[in-house]
């Protein structure tokens, strides 16, 4: 790829992170094809879509017809090799394990063609390791959305040891084309937004399980004493408590002591409690 000629993304899961993307990548043009192993993910993804596309034509981000124009640029299926085939740019966002990440990653490599990016949107994990288990590191990398998608400008591009500079030009094309800014980082656990973000997210929860304040103060204090858009416990009902627990044994893992998850947001996800996507978190909602 000499000049920048993308013109299809697959985008592998399609939960909270991979929807956001797929709607992304299809308001800026691109021919999208999103696969999730699970129909009901894919029809839930889907339906999300059709409500946040008509919401943006109503908000005036798009412009009428828009909205059923790039429904109609997005392919759902069960059929990975379907949805790979053809693409220039791969997105993986399955659930932040690196087996199933590696996984994903080489039946990637034997599907798509050599000169496609396989680009992972993990929160901290090491894109150096997972390109390592493919026949392509070099063009390898981690483009980290932010959650929600629509609403967040910034993609954190984070090249791996053998990420070369053409992929990491490419990426920065898509994500620009995407109407995103970009940060550049070299690798290293949590990265620069998930490292400092988790610490602060567990060290609230510390907070509440002490019983230094209630959830709520604890945000408002965060929100108007500190000038953060949103509270810290809000924001991890918002990610995913389970998705976060897996962020922050991460962390612990490669960073240590500093990161070790706090035993509520483990007595949290064993009883089912994941944030907004089951209903409730550290505060109630109407279920998803
Ligand atoms: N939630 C956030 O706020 C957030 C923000 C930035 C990055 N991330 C990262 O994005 C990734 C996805 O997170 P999420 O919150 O969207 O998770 P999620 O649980 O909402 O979605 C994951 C999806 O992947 C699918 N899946 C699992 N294994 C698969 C496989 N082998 N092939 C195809 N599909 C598969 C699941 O069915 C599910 O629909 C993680 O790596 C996470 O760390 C999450």
């Amino acid at each position: 790829m000499g000049k920048f000629t993308m013109k299809k993304i697959a985008v592998i899961g399609g939960g909270i992170m991979g929807r956001g993307i797929a709607y992304a990548a299809t308001v800026a043009g691109f021919q999208v094809h999103l696969h999730d192993l699970y129909p009901e993910a894919l029809e839930k993804a889907k339906t999300y879509l059709e409500t946040e596309l008509r919401k943006s034509v109503h908000h005036g981000f798009i412009r009428p017809g828009e909205d059923e124009a790039s429904l109609n640029r997005i392919t759902f299926t069960t059929n990975m090799e379907e949805a790979a085939v053809e693409a220039d740019l791969v997105i993986e966002a399955v659930l932040e394990k690196m087996e199933i990440k590696v996984d994903v990653f080489k039946k990637l490599d034997k599907i798509c063609p050599s000169q496609t990016i396989l680009a992972t949107n993990t929160s901290t994990m090491s894109p150096t390791e997972i390109g390592a288990q493919t026949s392509r590191p070099e063009r390898c990398i981690a483009m980290h959305f932010f959650n929600p998608v629509h609403k967040m400008k910034l993609i954190e591009i984070v090249r791996g040891l053998d990420t070369s500079d053409e992929t990491f030009r490419i990426a920065k094309k898509a994500a620009e084309a995407m109407n995103k800014e970009v940060v550049e980082v070299n690798e290293f656990p949590g990265f620069v937004t998930s490292r400092m973000n988790c610490l602060i997210g567990n060290e609230a929860m510390n907070m509440l399980m002490e019983g230094v304040a209630s959830a709520e103060d604890i945000d408002k204090a965060m929100k108007l004493g500190l000038n953060h858009p949103m509270g810290p416990l809000e924001l991890a009902d918002l990610v995913g408590l389970d998705t976060r627990l897996r962020n922050m044994e991460y962390l612990y893992q490669t960073l240590g002591e500093k990161y070790r998850p706090c035993p509520l947001l483990i007595k949290y996800v064993k009883a089912g409690r994941l944030g907004r996507k089951s209903g409730a978190g550290f505060y109630k909602y109407d279920k998803e």
